[in-house]
């Protein structure tokens, strides 16, 4: 028999996931709950999914119920909806900072909770997807919810004490990627390109990069060092790079993003 699916929160990551799961699931086992009803139908009648109007119906009858809402919701959504959950339901949770403790102790005694941290090129297929165990889950329950998010892009499992620093890199990542295409393509402006020719070139010079990274699996220095011809342009590049340390500054935002985690996750539990 085909899973039934629950998601709760169509938001920006509940909907990336939505996206890439539609092709190799049921759709019409999908059932869609939002804190804005009238939202939910609208992308729920866009996806081809159904839509529920309220999160205890959207769950009612589900295998696997993922919660896609904010952290600061997380734990009145678990609350409200354990009384509906089907026995042996596995309940997922992407929530960044949020523990598998903080959702059983709300749900069922023995609910199987998989905390996952997933990232927004999910919405492409294009993503990377890392799994813990709550304490009740088992490697089956972790294969299930795998193969649901294969079409998240790259899935990866971590011991759960891990999920803060996955956070900092994969799950926080793409903004700081973007946040490079924006600069690279300013630069292109202020050399007096067109807006749209610079941006093009910052995209395709990421995603060109990215792609070589992954298909060679040479290591990044190696990488940084053969665009780096004696005396040229590049070397001049990364020693203003070293210089203005912009190396340590994403060490260090990457950090702040870890310690932000655990601390949203001790914020709630208190
Ligand atoms: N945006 C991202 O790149 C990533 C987000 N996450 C996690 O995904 C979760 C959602 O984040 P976003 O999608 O960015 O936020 P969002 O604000 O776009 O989506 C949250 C959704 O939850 C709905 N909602 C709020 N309260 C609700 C309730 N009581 N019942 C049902 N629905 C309710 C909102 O209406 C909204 O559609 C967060 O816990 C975040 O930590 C994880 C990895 C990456
Ligand atoms: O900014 C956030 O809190 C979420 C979690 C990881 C990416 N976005």
């Amino acid at each position: 028999m085909a899973e039934r699916i629950s998601l709760i929160g169509v938001g920006v990551m509940g909907e990336a996931i939505l996206t890439s799961m539609l092709p190799t699931v049921d759709a019409g086992g999908v059932r869609v709950a939002d804190g804005r009803p009238e939202h939910a139908r609208t992308r729920a009648a866009a996806l081809g999914v159904q839509a529920a109007d309220s999160n205890t119906e959207a769950v009612t009858g589900a295998d696997v119920v993922i919660l896609a809402v904010k952290p600061k919701d997380i734990g009145g959504v678990a609350t409200e909806i354990a009384p509906a959950l089907a026995p042996g339901a596995i309940v997922v949770s992407v929530a960044a900072g949020i523990s598998t403790a903080y959702l059983a102790s709300r749900l069922p005694a023995g609910t199987p909770v998989v905390r996952v941290m997933p990232n927004t090129p999910a919405t492409i297929g294009a993503g990377v997807s890392v799994l813990s165990a709550g304490e009740h889950a088992t490697g089956d329950h972790l294969d299930q919810v795998a193969s649901l998010l294969a079409g998240t892009g790259a899935v990866h499992r971590v011991e759960e004490s891990y999920q803060d620093a996955v956070t900092a890199i994969s799950g926080s990542g793409p903004a700081y990627v973007f946040y490079l295409i924006d600069a690279l393509a300013e630069a292109g402006v202020l050399g007096g390109l067109s807006r749209e020719l610079a941006r093009d070139l910052a995209v395709q010079t990421v995603a060109g990069a990215g792609a070589m990274a992954q298909q060679t699996g040479e290591h990044p220095v190696v990488l940084r060092e053969r665009v780096s011809s004696p005396a040229g342009t590049t070397v001049a590049a990364i020693r203003e790079l070293d210089e203005r340390g912009v190396r340590a500054a994403v060490i260090a935002a990457a950090e702040t993003v870890r310690l932000r985690s655990i601390e949203m996750g001790r914020e709630l539990a208190d």
